[in-house]
């Protein structure tokens, strides 16, 4: 799978923060060659990235050593920055290098404009899972990506989880509101549930400590069983019983869950609008 990337050739990751740093090491620990690998992160250079060698950081792309083509550019930094970012990829376009771009809401169309029309470009959406090879990764590419690149942009994302390719770039905003943001809410549940249990007298350790668990649990759950969530969740309510009770609350006509987290997933997807406008 790494024959299309090597030390002349190498893949060059811009921005090694949170989601740049869990790919790069998911794809590290798939084998990826330490040596075939180029961080640019001005932040990453002068502290480090946790499982990353000090020598392939680098503080900007004019720092990057001379007589190299990136095979591959993953553009891992923020939208807001990627106007004063471009002008120096387009600078190392010159080995047809495919750009490969995690940023919410920007859209192909707008990295054209800087890198050149005909640039492949691939737009992904990870979530944080990647750092433990669990994530999901949407994808969408334009007309100028080869079968080759196509398939080694589509392995890449797969070296930190699922892939699904996604047949309009359309859908990129809500899907990225889905599963991109999608960890934050399940990690906001936790504490939500873990406040519940201190409500109800529960010491605050201990409470944190079953809500962690059962989320884990849960999710754990679901990646091994294939039956439906709901099915999933018919199994834990007997009838008359606690959870029954509980759901009451949670699936209830006026307050319910459904209706929260359509409204929590519209807005995130409002944001990606806007973030690409
Ligand atoms: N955090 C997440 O769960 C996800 C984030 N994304 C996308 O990933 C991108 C990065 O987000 P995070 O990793 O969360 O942010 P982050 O803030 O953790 O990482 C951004 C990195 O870019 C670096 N940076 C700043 N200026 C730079 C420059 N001029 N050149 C190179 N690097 C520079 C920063 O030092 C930082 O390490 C965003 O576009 C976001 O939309 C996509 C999916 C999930
Ligand atoms: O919050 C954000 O904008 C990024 C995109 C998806 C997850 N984090």
């Amino acid at each position: 799978m790494w024959e299309a990337i090597s030390e002349e050739k190498p893949l060059v990751i811009i921005g090694c923060g949170k989601m740049g740093g869990a790919m790069a090491r998911g794809w590290l620990k798939a084998g990826l060659p330490e040596s075939h690998l180029l961080v640019v992160d001005p932040v990453a250079a002068r502290t480090g990235v946790e499982g990353i060698s000090c020598s392939c950081v680098f503080p900007s792309m004019e720092e990057l050593p001379a007589n190299i083509y990136p095979s591959v550019i993953i553009l891992a930094i923020k939208p807001q920055i990627m106007d004063a970012v471009l002008p120096a990829v387009a600078a190392n376009m010159q080995g047809g290098p495919l750009i490969i771009s995690v940023a919410a809401g920007t859209r192909i169309g707008y990295f054209s404009k800087s890198l050149g029309r005909d640039a492949p470009i691939v737009r992904v959406m990870p979530n944080t899972p990647a750092s433990i090879g669990c994530g999901i990764t949407t994808l969408v590419a334009n007309d100028y990506v080869s079968e080759s690149q196509r398939k080694l942009s589509e392995q890449l994302m797969k070296a930190v989880g699922k892939t699904v390719w996604l047949s309009s770039e359309d859908q990129m905003n809500a899907v990225t509101a889905l599963s991109g943001s999608g960890p934050a809410y399940v990690f906001h549940m936790v504490e939500a549930m873990a406040a519940a249990g201190s409500a109800m007298g529960l010491d605050d350790e201990l409470a944190m400590t079953l809500a962690r668990e059962t989320i884990a649990g849960a999710g754990a759950l679901l990646s091994h069983d294939t039956r439906s969530a709901k099915i999933l969740r018919e199994e834990v309510t007997s009838p008359k019983g606690t959870t029954a009770a509980g759901l009451e609350v949670l699936m209830g006509a006026d307050t319910n869950l459904s209706q929260l987290m359509r409204q929590t997933v519209r807005a995130a997807k409002k944001r990606g609008e806007e973030l690409g406008s």
